[in-house]
């Protein structure tokens, strides 16, 4: 990548539309993600060998060398608009997959991998909020059919959060005045409460990043 212009004509720092897509980066794209996701989980525990280790960097070089080559700009990489993907092919998102995404609310399923661990086995408290923060601004979105911004974001971890558990994940705009949108949102794992949240979203005037 050149820089960080976009290649397509929008205003502001989200576009209006997303430019999603189920075929962008190949039919091979959504193994690519997970090869990669599988990648951090056992960097996350692995403890290599130097010899191992040596070995790694310099198939790794290789690799970043080649995709080097490859590299697009945010509003047309596969990573955050293959919305057939979990998280949209975003592999800084834990993955999810939605049930339902209307006004009224979000619902999806939300797993946390290896390596999003914390400590002592569970869930990385910032992993929670990341996925609150997506979904919260999901919400946002389809509520008001605009883009909408994080103003603030407040987790009350209720209980530990497991990981490689499909969790559920609910969020939705509780209020609305004007362009302010207090959104509300739960993790549940089976009955349990895991976290919940009181968050605002401001959405955006036309052209405003
Ligand atoms: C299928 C595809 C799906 C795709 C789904 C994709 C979802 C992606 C979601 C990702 C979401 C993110 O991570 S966004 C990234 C994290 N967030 C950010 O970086 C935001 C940084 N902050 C900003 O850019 C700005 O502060 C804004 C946009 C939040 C607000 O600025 P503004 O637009 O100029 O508005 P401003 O006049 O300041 O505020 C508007 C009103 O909100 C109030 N307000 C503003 N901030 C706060 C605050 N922290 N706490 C209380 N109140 C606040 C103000 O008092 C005012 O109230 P009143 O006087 O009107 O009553």
């Amino acid at each position: 990548m050149s820089d960080s212009s976009p290649t397509v004509p929008h205003e502001g720092g989200f576009r209006p539309d997303l430019d999603i897509s189920t075929e962008r980066g190949g039919p091979h794209y959504a193994e690519f993600s997970e090869q990669v996701r599988t990648l951090m989980d056992k960097a996350r525990f692995a403890c290599p060998t130097d010899e191992l280790a040596v070995e790694a960097i310099a198939v790794l070089s290789e690799l970043n060398a080649k995709l080097d080559a490859h590299l697009v700009d945010e509003w047309t990489t596969p990573a955050g608009t293959r919305v057939d993907l979990p998280a949209r092919g975003n592999l800084t998102l834990p993955p999810y997959e939605i049930e339902e995404a209307t006004p009224e609310g979000v619902l999806a399923t939300v797993w946390f991998r290896p390596y999003h661990l914390g400590g002592n086995g569970v869930t990385h408290g910032g992993q929670v909020a990341v996925a609150f923060d997506d979904l919260g601004g999901m919400a946002s979105l389809v509520a008001v059919n605009g883009v909408c911004r994080t103003a603030y974001l407040k987790v009350n971890y209720r209980s530990l959060t497991p990981l490689n558990t499909r969790l559920t994940i609910r969020t939705w705009v509780e209020r609305r005045e004007g362009r302010k949108l207090f959104v509300a949102g739960t993790l549940h794992d089976g009955d349990r409460l895991c976290a919940d949240i009181e968050s605002l979203f401001i959405e955006l005037r036309p052209g405003q990043a």
